[in-house]
């Protein structure tokens, strides 16, 4: 295993966004992921892996947002708001060369951070590991909920976006995405992943070939360049994290889970980071809120080098 390196980041600086939002669904408590993440220690644990870190907070003053309510979806506004100051911000960090690790806060959230690192390097790949495709369009969302919908404003499918969310630039190739752990989808994300011919590894992929071959036919398909991960802590199976709005069973162990990031960052290549969903509220007990919070804080260690010698 080759030493931690970061090619993009060989002053190892890193911007530790805070995204404690909640309006891309409908649970509350997911809006509390990053201040317990922060209370584990997590700022002074990537101190010790040789990371500069400067904490960022886009959303402090979200001014409580007007609603159009256009069509089936929720708090487009509030969503269009709180993603573009998400966007700024990490795109800010990137221009500065600095590593962006935003903790969640939903998974509606990444429309800023993906964005953002396609605005500073646009032929980065994307790996988004989730339980869910979150690919979901105006016209198909079922729930409403725009934590089911980023990659659909990011792919430009949607044609005219409500309110304050026409910020969202549509700048990610279908070619640029691999998803990995998927196991819940709704009948029209299937088609539309299939109709656009994206790379999708199912459960059902990483217990045909396993996870390290898994991870090897994701890296290969997105090329050498830039990689960012999205990851939504929901792709894990709730055995290990059960504090989050919308477990499914089935999913990765936690090592499988800690696999992916720590093969992430052996190549070097990794630009960014989102974890996400993490609900602490949702937990019937104390060691469901405690083993949810270590899984979230784990994958951004190993992720940012932890793991590697
Ligand atoms: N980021 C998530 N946890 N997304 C769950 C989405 C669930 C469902 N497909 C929906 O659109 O509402
Ligand atoms: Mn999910
Ligand atoms: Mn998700």
């Amino acid at each position: 295993m080759e030493s931690p390196h970061y090619d993009y980041y060989p002053q190892r600086k890193l911007a530790l966004v805070l995204a404690p939002f909640s309006g891309g669904q409908g649970k509350s408590g997911v809006e509390k992921g990053p201040e317990y993440m922060l209370r584990q220690g997590l700022a002074h644990e990537i101190q010790e892996l040789g990371w500069d870190v400067t904490k960022h907070e886009p959303l402090k003053a979200l001014p409580e947002s007007d609603e159009v309510q256009s069509g089936k979806v929720k708090n487009a506004n509030l969503v269009g708001e709180a993603t573009e100051r998400i966007y700024r911000t990490n795109l800010e960090a990137l221009n500065q060369d600095s590593f962006p690790l935003t903790l969640g806060g939903d998974h509606s959230i990444a429309m800023g951070t993906v964005s953002a690192v396609l605005g500073k390097h646009p032929d980065a790949g994307l790996l988004w590991i989730d339980a869910h495709a979150d690919i979901n369009t105006l016209q198909g969302t079922e729930s409403g909920n725009l934590h089911g919908c980023p990659v659909s404003f990011l792919l430009g499918l949607n044609k005219e976006a409500p309110g304050k969310l026409s910020w969202v630039p549509s700048k990610l190739h279908p070619s640029k995405i691999v998803y990995i752990g998927l196991r819940d989808l709704d009948p029209p994300e299937k088609r539309i992943i299939k109709e656009l011919g994206i790379k999708a590894f199912s459960m059902y992929h990483v217990d045909r070939y396993g996870i390290n071959q898994v991870i090897e036919m994701a890296l290969q398909h997105l090329g050498n360049g830039p990689v960012m991960c999205s990851y939504d802590v929901d792709a894990i199976d709730p055995q290990y994290v059960p504090a989050t709005g919308t477990p499914v069973r089935g999913g990765l162990t936690l090592r499988e889970a800690l696999f992916l990031v720590e093969r992430l960052a052996e190549t070097g290549k990794l630009v960014a980071l989102d974890v996400v969903e993490v609900n602490p509220q949702l937990a019937t007990d104390d060691v469901h809120v405690v083993d949810t919070i270590n899984a979230g804080c784990a994958l951004a260690r190993c992720a940012l080098g932890e793991t590697l010698l």
